[in-house]
């Protein structure tokens, strides 16, 4: 994995997608072509409603961090938008097409989720594993193309497991399976990469490191990224647009100065808290006090 500085790729407002003075969901993508567009969604499981009307779009290489509190229906989000849900009502487009329309299959050559999953198989190894992220890029036979080998030595590369790749996923600690996530999300190589809470069991460097790299293969690719976070500052620093979901419902979406303020800890994250603005790096800084009740 490349070495990221530290200072983030401030996203920089000024002259990154998305900036500029409109409500960011009304905003332009850039080229004007919006990558993920949910439309009015509503969707529930069995007896729990979960989005309620949920209008959001991702313009193409957006790099978009989903903020919320527990339950409130940020992985659900992320699945539909990944065409493994089906809307209630509504629709999630991808491009031009219908998310819930597309087999599974072409809808993971369009988009990459790393989500949590249970136990690993025993004994399988790490690149079996990662290869299996190029399941959807195969020929309906499980042919292999000559792209595979690459593709997965890339994605090894790219999220640093590569001198793990013949260990069994079984005996890596949480941190390390958690990067061989990524690396199996990468090895889809698609150009819209979901990623449900990556720096899950990661220490503090190798969270700045995934998110580094996140960012980094963003700017390389135009990839276009929403990454469900649950570190506020993470999200402000290393996101360029902020959206924040509260009771199945966008509460929040804009850029991270704009979003990030006292009223959004306590209305939609259930702290009271202060927020400043990194002296260096421009972005905002949260000093949370103490827990809220929460509003019905
Ligand atoms: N498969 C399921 N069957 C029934 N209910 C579910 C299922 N998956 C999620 N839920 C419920 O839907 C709601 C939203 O869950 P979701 O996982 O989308 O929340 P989240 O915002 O990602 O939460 P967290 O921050 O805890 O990961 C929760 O109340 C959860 O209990």
């Amino acid at each position: 994995m490349t070495e990221h500085t530290g200072r983030a790729a401030p996203v920089a407002p000024a002259a990154g997608p998305g900036s500029g003075g409109a409500p960011a969901g009304e905003r332009a993508a850039p080229g004007g072509a919006a990558a993920i567009r949910a439309e009015d969604v509503s969707f529930g499981y069995p007896g729990r409603p979960v989005l309620r009307g949920v209008d959001l779009t991702i313009g193409a290489g957006e790099l978009v961090a989903l903020v919320g509190l527990n339950g409130c229906g940020k992985s659900t989000l992320l699945r539909l938008m990944a065409g493994l849900l089906r809307p209630d009502s509504g629709r999630v487009l991808l491009g031009a097409e219908d998310a819930g329309h597309l087999t599974r299959r072409a809808a993971a050559r369009r988009v990459a989720l790393l989500h949590q999953t249970g136990p690993p198989v025993p004994g399988m190894t790490v690149r079996q594993l990662v290869r299996q992220g190029r399941y959807a890029a195969r020929g309906p036979l499980g042919m292999l193309r000559d792209a595979e080998d690459e593709a997965c030595r890339r994605a090894l590369a790219d999220a640093g497991v590569r001198e793990w790749a013949d260990r069994p996923v079984d005996s890596l600690s949480g941190g390390e399976r958690q990067r061989v996530r990524l690396a199996m999300a990468l090895a889809q190589d698609t150009r819209i990469l979901l990623l449900d809470e990556p720096t899950t069991f990661l220490d503090l460097r190798h969270q700045l490191e995934v998110l580094g790299t996140v960012v980094r293969l963003r700017e390389e690719r135009g990839l276009t990224v929403v990454m469900v976070l649950h570190d506020l500052a993470h999200a402000a620093r290393f996101a360029e647009r902020l959206v924040a979901l509260r009771d199945g419902r966008v509460a929040a979406d804009g850029l991270p100065r704009e979003v990030v303020t006292p009223a959004l800890l306590a209305g939609v994250l259930g702290v009271a808290g202060r927020v400043g603005t990194d002296p260096e790096g421009g972005w905002p800084v949260c000093y949370p006090d103490h827990p809220l009740p929460l509003a019905d």
